[in-house]
């Protein structure tokens, strides 16, 4: 079992500051979920700078959902910051399928080795060298589908590669997790795939193993969605619940709920 309150529990006491260099459409959304979570944002992608704030941060978290050429080596900098010193860093590779340019930006980056990888199941298809059928930043594969892939994928990084949809699922290529929650009211709001990317970098901050710190949480932010929902008339009503839930989510009282969201195996 994973003791996934014992993770969340950490994480807040450690109130880490994720450095993220995100898209445009997920600063905002990212920036409120780690805050609403206990952790700290920071959000900078100048390349004169991006080094800097990752050489600070607890964890970094990569995400190329809208990039630029300048952006791209931000994204660089940040990542290779991070990795020089040992520290957690996440990749989201957004849409990686989307054009030549934005594969070959997330080659270059998957060659800094991340902690994490965390997309969907196009993404991580995609990523691993294989067709998909994703259309924009949306999946349009199953995440059974992309389950060799993402075993590949963690053994040729050495790192953890989740996929994430109606249910998660996390392997390091040995080792596989499935964590269950969240709801489809989830894909009607944007970038919350992008602010969970930067959630995983909060949760690897704290230095516990990394299959573990990834999957407990994305049980704390499918538990956190599951709830909003049960509360949520439409989208627009999801979004600050969503906030509020994560917030109010309680290591004590919801241990059962999150551990019971995790499973070994197939
Ligand atoms: N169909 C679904 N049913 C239940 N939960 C879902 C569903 N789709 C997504 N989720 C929840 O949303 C989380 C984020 O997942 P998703 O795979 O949608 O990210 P994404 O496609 O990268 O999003 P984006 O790029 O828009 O930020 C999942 O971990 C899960 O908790
Ligand atoms: C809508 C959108 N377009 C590029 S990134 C992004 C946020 C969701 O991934
Ligand atoms: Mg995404």
């Amino acid at each position: 079992m994973i003791d996934c309150a014992d993770h969340l529990g950490a994480m807040r006491a450690a109130a880490p500051l994720v450095h993220c260099v995100t898209n445009f459409v997920a600063m905002e959304p990212t920036a409120n979920a780690l805050l609403a979570a206990g952790a700290a944002p920071a959000m900078a992608h100048a390349v004169e700078e991006a080094g800097d704030f990752a050489t600070v941060a607890a964890a970094v978290s990569i995400n190329i959902g809208t990039p630029s050429p300048r952006w791209a080596e931000g994204m660089a900098a940040a990542a290779g910051a991070a990795a020089a010193r040992g520290a957690p860093w996440v990749l989201d590779p957004v849409a990686v399928y989307a054009s030549p340019w934005r594969g070959e930006l997330a080659a270059r980056l998957l060659a800094l080795k991340p902690t994490a990888v965390r997309g969907n199941a196009s993404e991580v298809l995609a990523l691993a060298g294989g067709a998909s059928a994703g259309r924009g930043p949306d999946a349009g594969d199953a995440v059974a589908a992309a389950e060799d892939a993402a075993r590949r994928l963690a053994r040729a990084t050495g790192g953890v590669v989740a996929v994430t949809g109606p249910e998660d699922f996390v392997t390091d290529g040995r080792r596989d997790l499935r964590v269950s929650g969240g709801d489809k009211l989830m894909t009607r709001v944007t970038a919350l795939g992008c602010a969970l990317s930067a959630m995983v970098g909060a949760f690897l901050a704290t230095g516990r193993p990394p299959l573990e710190a990834t999957a407990a949480a994305l049980a704390y932010y499918g538990l956190a969605g599951a709830r909003a929902a049960r509360e949520a008339s439409g989208p627009g009503s999801f979004a600050p619940l969503f906030l509020d839930a994560l917030a109010g989510l309680d290591p004590a009282a919801d241990a059962g709920a999150l551990a019971a969201a995790v499973r070994e195996g197939a």
